[in-house]
């Protein structure tokens, strides 16, 4: 099963809860790039980890896939994970992988009784972090609340996109911590009709990602990586996702996204370069279940 990974295209901080956590009011598409999950019933529950992205992530209890599964009273189970998404990048990549177990578990029958079962998926694995209920779907949203009021926006042109992550590891709540003011303005109430992928990026342009500036200011990396989109032929829009490092560049075509990628990564080897597809990934992200013995 695919995990792809979550793009804040817009991401307006509104407001504080007396808990620390932050109203937010973002949208949000997935991308056909992310982490893979393999689930084989069976055995004791347990979690390896492999793809280029493995280093340093802890396939101990303390992993999200398997809080995932505790979450969802799974009985045991092999779960491999092919981690390709940079960890704490503003990608969502842990969240994406709680959604993908999430999925796999309820697919094959795990509920953890009526009473549970009976728990909106959404409020029931929020407790994961509050990207998992955007994640569990991969469908164009409006998000709002702390991440657990979605609206359906299906009609949402897909994007070509190029992500690019400087390869520094941003925690979330040290970015929350730097943000100077947390009563920003929201989206407007009704978003419009996009009639086309131009029509989108152009109203994207006058919307903001809150957290931007504060990520700057603790990875200044990422000025680099907005200058490295900005200067590449054919991008529309270059913008930061959740709380960083991650950047997207948009761009019109396929073909101008994958010429921007490979140019911008022969001139910085080092940085997670990505062209990619942005849009709806729900039928991608559906656990293809196989029988055998
Ligand atoms: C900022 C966003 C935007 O989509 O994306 P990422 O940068 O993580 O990808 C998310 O809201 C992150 O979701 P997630 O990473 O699941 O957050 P959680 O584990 O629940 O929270 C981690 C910490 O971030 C802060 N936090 C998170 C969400 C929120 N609405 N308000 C917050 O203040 C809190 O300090 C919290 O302790
Ligand atoms: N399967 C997982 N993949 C990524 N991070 C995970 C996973 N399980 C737990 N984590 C922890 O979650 C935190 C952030 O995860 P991640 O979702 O990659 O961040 P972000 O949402 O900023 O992209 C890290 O502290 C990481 O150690």
């Amino acid at each position: 099963m695919r995990a792809p990974a979550k793009i804040n295209l817009t991401l307006h901080i509104t407001g504080k809860r007396d808990d620390g956590y932050h109203l937010l009011d973002s949208l949000v598409v997935f991308a056909d790039v992310g982490d893979r999950l393999e689930y084989t019933v069976g055995g004791p529950l347990s979690l390896s980890i492999t793809g280029p992205e493995a280093g340093g992530l802890e396939a101990g209890p303390s992993n999200l896939v398997l809080r995932a599964a505790s979450l969802a009273e799974a009985d045991g189970g092999r779960f491999k994970l092919e981690k390709n998404l940079p960890v704490s990048s503003g990608i969502g990549g842990g969240s994406a992988d709680a959604a993908a177990a999430v999925r796999v578990l309820l697919a094959m029958g795990a509920s953890g009784g009526a009473q549970a079962a009976a728990v909106d998926p959404a409020a029931r694995f929020l407790p994961l972090g509050a990207d998992v209920p955007v994640c569990l779907d991969c469908r164009p949203v409006r998000m709002q609340g702390i991440g657990e009021i979605l609206t359906p926006m299906p009609d949402l042109p897909g994007l070509h996109a190029v992500l690019i992550n400087p390869r520094v590891a941003l925690a979330t709540p040290v970015v929350f911590r730097e943000l100077q003011r947390a009563e920003n303005a929201p989206m407007p109430a009704t978003l419009p009709d996009f009639e086309g992928r131009r029509h989108l990026v152009s109203w994207l342009r006058d919307q903001r990602n809150d957290l931007q500036e504060a990520a700057l200011s603790l990875v200044p990396a990422i000025g680099d990586v907005l200058a490295a989109l900005e200067g590449a032929q054919g991008c529309l829009l270059a913008r930061m996702s959740g709380s960083g490092a991650t950047c997207f560049g948009l761009f019109d075509h396929a073909a101008s996204a994958k010429t921007a990628a490979a140019r911008i990564s022969d001139r910085h080897p080092h940085w997670w370069v990505t062209p990619t597809q942005l849009g709806d990934m729900q039928a991608l992200s559906q656990p293809r279940i196989s029988r055998s013995g």
